[in-house]
């Protein structure tokens, strides 16, 4: 699979645009030894999902190799849901991500991107979409 590829789904593993997710149980369900009743509303964090240590390795390193066949073998499909799953997963996934590939494309054609000199990490603030609470910090050079 394409560097590109990997990578922006290692970002999206880390930096999920779509934080979470709720849902309403149609019907009673067990949930970690709890009997929930139908009507509950759930949360569902895809940010916590994606950082948890139980499900990956070094979870806070940005590691784009998980994503690579032969690392993906035998990994449960839900523990990496940025588009969601199910019957209603999201139907722009394909043209979204299309979309960031061109993106970048665009950019570093015309541009080299470094991470800033000085640069504070940046602070994950999750509304409906994740948002960085102090931006992001890079340095970008016109290529001649
Ligand atoms: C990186 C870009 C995107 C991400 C991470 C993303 C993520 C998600 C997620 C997690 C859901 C499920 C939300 C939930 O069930 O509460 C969703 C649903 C949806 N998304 Fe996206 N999305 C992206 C781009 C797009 C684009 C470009 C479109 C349309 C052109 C789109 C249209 C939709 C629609 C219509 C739904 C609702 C589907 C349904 O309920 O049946 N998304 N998306």
């Amino acid at each position: 699979m394409p560097t590109l590829a990997l990578c922006l789904k290692e970002s999206m593993r880390l930096y999920p645009p779509v934080p979470f997710m709720e849902r309403e149980l149609a019907e009673e369900t067990l949930i970690d030894g709890h009997a929930m009743p139908p009507g509950t509303q759930i949360a569902v964090s895809i940010l916590f999902m994606h950082r948890h240590p139980m499900l990956w390795e070094d979870p806070d390193d940005f590691r784009p190799e998980r994503f690579t066949w032969e690392q993906m073998k035998g990994r449960d499909t839900f523990s990496y849901v940025p588009f969601s799953a199910g019957p209603r997963n999201c139907i722009g996934q394909n043209f979204g991500v299309q979309e960031i590939k061109i993106l970048i494309c665009r950019i570093i054609r015309k541009y080299t991107v470094e991470l800033a000199p000085v640069r504070p990490p940046p602070i994950r603030y999750p509304q409906v979409t994740l948002q960085s609470e102090n931006g992001m910090w890079l340095k970008f050079k016109l290529r001649t």
